[in-house]
């Protein structure tokens, strides 16, 4: 019998190479002290960190993991204490203009996920994405006798930037008036190689001289001691341009008026229990905010504001605040 020539098997396909796991965009975990933490992340590496205390934004890191906000290595993470850094909420007062504890009592609340959340307009399509709400409880009603809900959300961009928008609707059956800033903590290689544009010439309260009114003088601010200053009446877009990291930090902002301009610089610093002695050297805050103008909402209305952060290399030329520019170089 002869034996039939059987034909060799074909060979098997070679099997595609295992593919990276895609990073979830977005994650539920436990942040400090068993905070409840959201971590966003965009497939091109960006991620940033949202703290339910306090909706509080702790973390923005580029697409080389670099991280791009200031938060102290002091901050205690727990209540009634707000964290020490990021984007604290600063809602219904800023500062002690007003009555209420200072900055409000929004950054040191726990807030909650927004599962229903009213649609938003918006270019992005990102999925690295969440929102937040904040409703008074019966204690803070006490503090502050009017309902509200305070939706935020906070997305990161493609290309890595960060997005914060704030919407907060009068629930209740009379009007409210209130103050509001994104306390935004950003990180620098050195204040004294840091300058702001975009504020240059315009009027602000001063809050170490009793909230006095003055003008600002001369070219883009640069620092040399303790700053703490509500300018007013600010363009839509401000850059804080870090030399030494030749980084540009772009903030583009919506319903926000004022900018404040803070470093408490070394003496405040020391003084200051959660902030370490030097650590004012690496950050500085540009807070955008209504302040001057207060925001007042008849019951059912709801007001929006908004901050987008962008983090470029440095080929920036001073004086240009055409975001094409910033983008593609001069
Ligand atoms: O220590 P706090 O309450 O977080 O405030 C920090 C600073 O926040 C700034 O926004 C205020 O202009 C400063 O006056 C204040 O010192």
């Amino acid at each position: 019998m002869s034996a039939d020539k059987v034909a060799p098997p074909p060979p098997s396909p070679t099997p595609p190479p295992p593919s990276r796991p895609r990073p979830r965009p977005v994650e539920f975990c436990k942040g400090v002290n068993g905070l409840d933490k959201v971590v966003l992340r965009e497939s091109r590496g960006s991620s940033a960190e949202v703290y339910l205390y306090g909706g509080q934004v702790t973390s923005w890191k580029n697409d080389h993991g670099e991280e791009l906000l200031f938060v102290s290595s002091k901050s205690i993470f727990k209540p009634p204490k707000a964290i020490r850094g990021g984007i604290p909420i600063c809602f219904p007062q800023f500062s002690n203009h007003g009555s209420l504890e200072q900055h409000g009592f929004a950054r040191n609340r726990v807030w909650s996920i927004d599962n229903d959340p009213a649609p938003l307009p918006t270019n992005s399509t990102s999925k690295a994405c969440v929102d937040l709400i904040f409703k008074p409880s019966d204690d803070d009603l006490k503090i502050w006798p009017h309902s509200f809900e305070f939706r935020l959300r906070v997305a990161l961009g493609p290309g890595g930037d960060l997005m914060l928008t704030s919407r907060i609707r009068n629930t209740d059956a009379k009007p409210f008036t209130f103050t509001f800033a994104y306390h935004t903590y950003f990180s620098v290689s050195d204040i004294s190689e840091v300058r702001v544009e975009g504020l240059e010439t315009l009027d602000y309260l001063d809050n170490l001289q009793n909230k006095e009114r003055f003008t600002e003088q001369g070219d883009a601010i640069t620092f040399e001691s303790e700053v703490d200053k509500v300018y007013l009446s600010t363009p839509t877009k401000i850059a804080i341009l870090d030399h030494e990291k030749k980084r540009t930090f772009v903030i583009r902002k919506d319903g926000l008026p004022d900018a404040v301009v803070w470093n408490p610089w070394d003496k405040k610093a020391k003084a200051m229990a959660d902030f370490g002695d030097d650590e004012y050297k690496h950050m500085l805050c540009v807070e955008p905010a209504s302040i001057e103008k207060t925001i007042t909402l008849k019951p059912g209305e709801e007001w929006r504001g908004r901050q987008e952060l962008s983090a470029v290399p440095s080929s920036y030329c001073s004086g240009q605040l055409d975001p094409r520019k910033v983008l593609q170089g001069c």
